[in-house]
């Protein structure tokens, strides 16, 4: 992936709003962001660390307040927003398809095709005439991923996407990325769940509207470095904090606890990000 150009890109960008008259508030604030073609990147941050307005500018609904937005006019780009409903256009399955792929120039058999295989990839198999009020939230959510997927997007940023799936469409969902991007399209996900991003790529950490982490998932929860002293002839080595751990946020729980074996000694040279990795780790040990 590293020989492979950016195929969008953020320069520098802030977005300010002017708050009780004349305060400024630095939504963003001197952010660059560079995404490759198949590349999975992970937005996480704390509430109100500016990951929505960074998704909002690449997907173009929000305007800079500085810095530069490099995003060629043949990209196409999909956002599947938090609140499945404020996406919802049509009354029907069908017609939500139809607003969502109006205006690619194909035909009207190949947009049904493109309806049947977004629908049995996301896992729906609702008849088109279906009444769109008909459907969970969560059913509204795969609904509104479908239709992204339908437009083949070069980039797919999605917000919170599993709030509302079940544990089964969750993992559906992450398959799903997995099986985009091995295609080519670039997936951005903003979570708080750091779970969700152990599969991505790459972590990009924000904190009060700055980007402090932009690097792997594995730099991100395990502490790379660590504190050496000697004490009696004995050399001890403490850990220092993840990122993760400095940014105060929740690590995976698979990392919670190979970072508590780890404390006592065990598992030193490995650093499991899935259970399944923990697992055979431990079954070894
Ligand atoms: N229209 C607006 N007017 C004023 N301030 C705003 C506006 N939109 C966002 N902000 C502020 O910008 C900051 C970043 O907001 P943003 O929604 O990007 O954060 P977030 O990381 O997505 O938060 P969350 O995890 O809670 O969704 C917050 O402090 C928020 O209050």
């Amino acid at each position: 992936m590293q020989d492979k150009l950016p195929i969008i890109s953020l320069k520098d960008v802030s977005v300010y709003y002017t708050v009780e008259g004349s305060e400024v508030k630095k939504a963003l604030d001197g952010v660059s962001v560079a995404l490759k073609a198949g590349e999975w990147l992970s937005i996480v941050g704390a509430n109100g660390s500016g990951k929505s307005t960074l998704a909002g500018i690449l997907m173009g609904f929000i305007p800079l307040s500085g810095g530069e937005r490099n995003i060629p006019a043949k990209r196409i780009i999909r956002g599947v927003l938090q609140q499945p409903d404020a996406q919802v256009l049509g009354d029907t399955i069908e017609e939500e398809f139809h607003f969502a792929l109006s205006h690619l120039h194909i035909s009207n058999q190949d947009k049904e095709s493109r309806r049947r295989e977004a629908m049995h990839i996301v896992g729906l198999h609702h008849a088109p005439a279906t009444a769109v009020a008909q459907l969970s939230g969560g059913q509204k959510q795969l609904l509104n991923i479908a239709t992204a997927l339908a437009a083949r997007p070069d980039v797919l940023i999605m917000d919170e996407p599993a709030a509302m799936l079940d544990p089964d469409a969750r993992d559906r969902l992450e398959h799903i990325v997995q099986t985009v991007t091995s295609k080519g399209t670039a997936v951005i996900w903003i979570t708080h769940h750091l779970e969700e991003a152990t599969l991505s790529d790459r972590i990009i950490a924000m904190d009060r509207g700055r980007c402090v982490y932009d690097g792997t998932p594995m730099a991100f929860f395990y502490p790379l470095t660590a504190e050496a002293s000697i004490q009696g002839d004995v050399l001890q080595q403490k850990a220092l904090q993840s990122p993760c751990e400095q940014l105060g946020l929740e690590p995976p729980f698979t990392v919670k606890t190979c970072l508590i074996l780890k404390q006592q000694g065990k598992l030193q040279h490995v650093m499991p990000l899935r259970p399944e990795q923990l697992a055979k780790e431990v079954s070894r040990w």
